[in-house]
């Protein structure tokens, strides 16, 4: 981490950028609902046995997860922990069963495991980020997801939002048109232009490491970090304008003091 102080804009500032530009694309678990904790513990279920039956000493941690897995496409997750136990393993297919020890087996074991919790728990939005994203659309801002999981959509419906965006980038999506994965920009560019805008007009909202990496290398024109764990600092080391804990610290949008679209300042 660097030692240089990093500026960070202030809520004010980050109000009245947000309200010059067009959308705001959202990451999608860990930022509108609470998934990326159901993504977490299933991913603690895959790799803590698995590291023991493989008998190495060093176990998964939380830590793990926020540096090697949050954020990234499923079977890139896989691969960077992997790699940082020195394991390499067969990429084998999206198709394999989770009982194949390949990249993509281990990923979809990890995936019966969410599958599960979202199956028997549900999930509900986080009640700030609903807030926020009433704010933003009453502002006359486009909204979308942009989210690395296969899951988006089912999350989406589970959480009873799915209706609130017509440009949704998922995991799937990402696959079908060859996308490089977070922390790659290019997900979140495509999004912006499914909207018809350039990454320029656009925020990016997110809590990983790796998709902060996104909206700052891809020149987005505003990002914002939300901390869910991965740590205020990080994130903005990491790139982001600013760091929120709920997105409800940025509300109400439009006040005397900011502009809204399309009106003179
Ligand atoms: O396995 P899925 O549902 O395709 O999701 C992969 C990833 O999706 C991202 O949205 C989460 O932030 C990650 O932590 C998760 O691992």
């Amino acid at each position: 981490m660097t030692s240089a102080p990093i500026p960070v804009l202030s809520t004010i500032d980050a109000r009245v950028r947000l309200l010059s530009l067009n959308a705001v694309l959202f990451d999608l678990d860990g930022v509108l609902t609470p998934t990326a904790d159901v993504h977490m513990s299933a991913w603690a279920r895959l790799f803590s046995p698995y590291l023991a039956s493989r008998g190495i000493d060093e176990p998964y941690t939380d830590a793990d997860y926020f540096a090697y897995i949050d954020g990234k496409p499923r079977y890139d997750g896989v691969r960077s922990f992997l790699a940082s136990r020195s394991i390499t393993l067969p990429e084998g297919t999206p198709e394999d069963a989770p009982e194949l020890e390949t990249v993509c087996g281990l990923g979809n074991r990890k995936n019966s495991a969410f599958t599960e919790t979202l199956q028997s728990e549900g999930v509900a939005p986080y009640p700030g980020s609903l807030r926020f994203l009433d704010a933003v659309a009453d502002a006359g801002l486009l909204v979308a997801v942009v989210s690395s999981s296969r899951n988006a959509e089912p999350v989406l419906r589970a959480a009873g939002i799915r209706d609130r965006f017509d440009v949704v980038v998922d995991g799937l999506v990402a696959a079908e048109k060859g996308l490089a994965g977070k922390p790659s920009p290019a997900t979140y560019a495509y999004g912006a232009e499914l909207l018809g805008l350039t990454p320029q007009q656009c925020v990016v909202v997110e809590d990983a490491h790796s998709g902060v990496q996104a909206g700052r290398d891809g020149k987005f024109g505003l990002v914002l970090g939300v901390n869910r764990g991965a740590g205020a600092s990080e994130l903005l080391g990491s790139g982001a304008d600013i760091v929120v804990d709920d997105l409800d610290e940025l509300l109400p949008l439009s006040s005397s003091s900011t502009p809204t679209p399309g009106q003179p300042s």
